[in-house]
């Protein structure tokens, strides 16, 4: 099934076929047409309404998921990028829940190679908490990491009130280490692992993490923009057949067909909520350089905006993260403006901006 929103809402045909009667229609078929040009013209309505989106925003301001400073930094910059006026310029009505507050639990002793377990666990539990609210409130979740290792909180929160969500997690990394095959103890190297069924039997009691149940199984995530996988990561994902397009699928099908495919994957038996998680450093670091773990090859602006553009036309996006943002991580200022741009882009097009334009449904041409 090919997810098409403007074929689902019958305004393509509808719409454009009486742009030019034919002489030849008898004037049955014209009145057919025109009843059917109102119904078109009505869903089109009922579909640019449907792209104001009540948005709840949560900052989340975490880094103790991996070792590098400033990704705490993340939610403040797109904040002062006016990532909530420019979204309430695009007709959403945005409540802005403001930044949650982490503290480093004490005595919390690495476990192994994993390091802050404790302080990883408890501010996931946080996350979850404040999710799950912003989904009761009838809002779209847009998490601002802060951290891949947030992903864990964000996501079992959001399932916690739509347990048939599903994931498209866009990413360099596949962040789906246990703890036993992690190569750094890194938690954002992780989250998914804890996340899903399939890898339940594989995941060490970790102290803090006692309230985390799987709540994804292996078919309900994709993949898109992989380039840098362990080891462990590979086997995990070619043995539980996890629907992957890393950037050779990217080259080899074009972004385009990769949508097409993702969305057929996860809705082809029946809308769902999607869950988007969104890793800064899948964008290439010739647009995104200020991020954690930069890998070249990467999507471009223009593969990046689209893959939120086509999130957007499934009109089932429930929550977003957007993470991985490091301001300290850009050597001058243009590097830090353009991967903070490229986030707030990212954010508006799942939110309907389109590069094609836009206007508003009373729109006049003026008199001269
Ligand atoms: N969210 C990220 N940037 N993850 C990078 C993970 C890198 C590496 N695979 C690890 O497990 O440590
Ligand atoms: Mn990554
Ligand atoms: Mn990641």
């Amino acid at each position: 099934m090919q997810v098409n929103l403007a074929a689902d809402h019958g305004i393509s045909e509808n719409a454009y076929a009486t742009v030019s009667p034919t002489a030849t229609r008898s004037s049955s078929s014209r009145i057919m047409l025109v009843k059917k040009t109102f119904t078109g013209i009505r869903r089109a309505l009922t579909i640019q309404s449907r792209f104001y989106h009540p948005i709840g925003i949560v900052g989340a301001p975490f880094a103790r998921g991996q070792r590098k400073d400033g990704v705490e930094k993340g939610p403040d910059y797109i904040r002062r990028a006016r990532l909530v006026a420019k979204l309430g310029a695009q007709g959403h009505q945005v409540k802005d829940y403001g930044d949650l507050k982490f503290e480093d639990v004490p005595n919390d002793e690495p476990l192994g190679r994993v390091k802050m377990p404790k302080t990883v666990g408890s501010a996931n539990k946080q996350l979850a908490d404040a999710v799950k609210t912003v989904k009761k409130n009838g809002q779209t979740c847009v998490v601002l990491g802060g951290d891949h290792s947030l992903a864990i909180g964000s996501i079992y929160g959001h399932a916690a009130a739509r347990p048939d969500l599903c994931v498209v997690w866009v990413d360099a990394h596949a962040d789906i280490n246990t703890p036993l095959t992690s190569p750094t103890g890194n938690f954002h190297g992780q989250p998914v692992s804890y996340l899903l069924r399939e890898l339940h039997s594989k995941i060490p009691v970790i102290p803090g993490f006692s309230w985390i149940k799987p709540c994804l199984s292996a078919q309900d995530i994709v993949y898109i923009g992989l380039r840098d996988l362990d080891p462990g990561e590979h086997y995990i994902i070619k043995h539980l057949g996890i629907k992957a397009f890393s950037m050779t699928e990217v080259d080899r099908l074009g972004i385009g067909r990769v949508m097409e495919e993702a969305c057929d994957h996860l809705l082809s038996k029946g809308k769902r909520p999607i869950h988007l998680s969104y890793d800064i450093d899948a964008i290439d670091p010739s647009v995104s350089p200020a991020t954690g773990t930069p890998v070249k090859g990467g999507l471009t602006y223009r593969e990046s905006v689209y893959v939120a553009e086509e999130i957007c036309r499934t009109g089932l996006l429930s929550a977003l993260d957007v993470v991985e943002v490091n301001p300290d991580r850009g050597k001058t200022e243009e590097e830090v403006s353009s991967t903070v741009s490229a986030a707030v882009d990212v954010v508006l097009s799942c939110f309907g901006q389109l590069r094609e334009g836009f206007h508003p449904s009373n729109y006049q041409l003026p008199e001269p």
